[in-house]
């Protein structure tokens, strides 16, 4: 695939002997000034997010053209308030919003984001921008526009003298810096059957499923409350002091901190749940010291061939941190390990409890972080897909993703990868 052969990315298969910069350092002056080249029937478009008639193009366009699942059953629906959390993080700039339009009818055709984030990578840190939102019209695959667009959000962003990127795919590209697979903890399971998601294991009846996957009505763990404001301070250091076991994290300043978890000013005024897109909770104890902490973000599917039910109300496991483990000194302490699965098992299952109380049908993780500890025993059923991980212009050693060699959740190892993508 010509494309990928001609970018700064390891080969596929390629030994990785070094860690570090692909390119030499270039500077911002030696990038081209203007934007690539395009059909002339289309043009380039800088998306002005903040303006809710373009920001409308952007949600039409994903919602009838983004990632779908292999059996086009079910297709992403980021929602308007989603964008206004993921693509207005702090340092976001209009011109990493990048769109095509057809010249003669204004229409968005295709779109792709960046956003800035400081990443570590094993003890490297690099600044770098997070690429997503990356679609082109259903109508208009096949005609070469991605590799474009690709190289105009680089060229873009080189402007600003980055040259590094972090992008997730469920596709295999060259080449994965880690794989995490997809797992699911069904919380409605008669609708995730009615829909086609799950089936009825032979020789069980739906009674016997319904009762493998009841969950209490609220949540158990003592001190649980919702993440507040005056929680940043402490909240921001144990995440950061806990993220430190990880190989791939991004790094989070106090802004950032609260614009990713509060949810920025769009949360904060809005009343209405449905349009919730972040849930953030905290452990305070007695004396008063927060001791952990989890989230999850709303990001539905569209049901597109049924009849009874339009939408499915997805949950996804976001970042957490817990103090439970950090007394010891080495996390893979047998004593260590077993203080933390038991605290994330009852920190997340409460998440589970939560989200099926907002109404989502199903709650979704990956094998990454220390997910491993708790997917088995509360119930989240191995996916069919996988999730890769991506550095542009920066070759790594293999990060393990929380896989073991049988594409099974490895509770031993676990896994190296703190970042999670939206
Ligand atoms: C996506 C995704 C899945 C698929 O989940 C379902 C598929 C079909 C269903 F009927 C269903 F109910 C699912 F939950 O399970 C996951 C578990 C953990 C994390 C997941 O996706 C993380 C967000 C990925 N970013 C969106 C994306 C995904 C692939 C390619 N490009 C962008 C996922």
């Amino acid at each position: 695939y010509k494309f990928w052969r001609t970018q700064p990315v390891t080969k596929l298969n390629e030994a990785v002997d070094r860690e570090g910069p692909i390119d030499k350092v270039k500077t911002p002056d030696e990038i081209r000034d203007e934007p690539l080249p395009l059909l002339n029937e289309f043009e380039w478009c800088t998306v002005n997010v903040t303006n809710q008639d373009e920001l409308e193009d952007v949600f039409v366009l994903l919602n009838e053209n983004y990632v779908e699942d292999r059996d086009a059953s079910f297709r992403f629906k980021y929602t308007r308030e989603f964008f206004n959390w993921s693509l207005r993080s702090p340092g976001w700039k209009s011109e990493w919003h990048v769109g095509v339009r057809v010249r003669a009818t204004g229409k968005l055709v295709a779109f792709i984001s960046a956003i800035p984030v400081d990443l570590r990578v094993r003890n490297n840190a690099i600044r770098g921008v997070e690429i997503n939102f990356l679609c082109v019209h259903k109508q208009l695959r096949g005609k070469r526009l991605t590799p474009v667009l690709i190289k105009e959000i680089t060229r873009r962003v080189n402007k600003h003298d980055i040259w590094y990127a972090l992008y997730t795919s469920g596709t295999v590209l060259p080449s994965p810096v880690s794989v995490c697979r997809y797992t699911h903890r069904p919380l409605n399971w008669s609708k995730l059957h009615d829909v086609g998601f799950t089936h009825l294991p032979s020789k069980t009846t739906k009674a016997q499923m319904l009762a493998t996957y009841a969950l209490p009505k609220e949540p158990v763990t003592k001190g649980l409350r919702p993440l507040q404001e005056k929680d940043l301070d402490e909240v921001h250091a144990l995440f950061e002091k806990y993220q430190e076991r990880f190989d791939l994290v991004q790094s989070f300043t106090r802004e950032e901190f609260n614009h990713w978890f509060i949810g920025g000013e769009e949360q904060s005024q809005n009343t209405d749940p449905s349009k919730k897109v972040i849930y953030s909770y905290v452990v305070e104890s007695p004396e008063g010291k927060i001791t952990d902490f989890f989230s999850f973000y709303s990001l539905p599917f569209t049901i597109l061939n049924n009849s009874v039910h339009q939408e499915l109300g997805i949950g996804y496991l976001f970042y957490y941190a817990s103090d439970a483990d950090l007394a010891y000194s080495d996390r893979y302490d047998p004593a260590a390990t077993a203080a933390l699965k038991e605290r994330l098992n009852s920190l997340i299952n409460d998440a589970c409890i939560i989200a099926r109380n907002v109404k989502m049908d199903v709650f979704n993780a990956l094998t990454s972080q220390d997910n491993a500890l708790f997917l088995d025993d509360l119930k989240f059923g191995p996916g069919d897909g996988f999730l890769n991980f991506y550095l542009f212009n920066y070759k790594t050693f293999p990060i393990s993703g929380g896989l073991t060699d049988d594409k099974s959740y490895d509770a031993q190892k676990r896994s190296n990868v703190g970042v999670v993508m939206l």
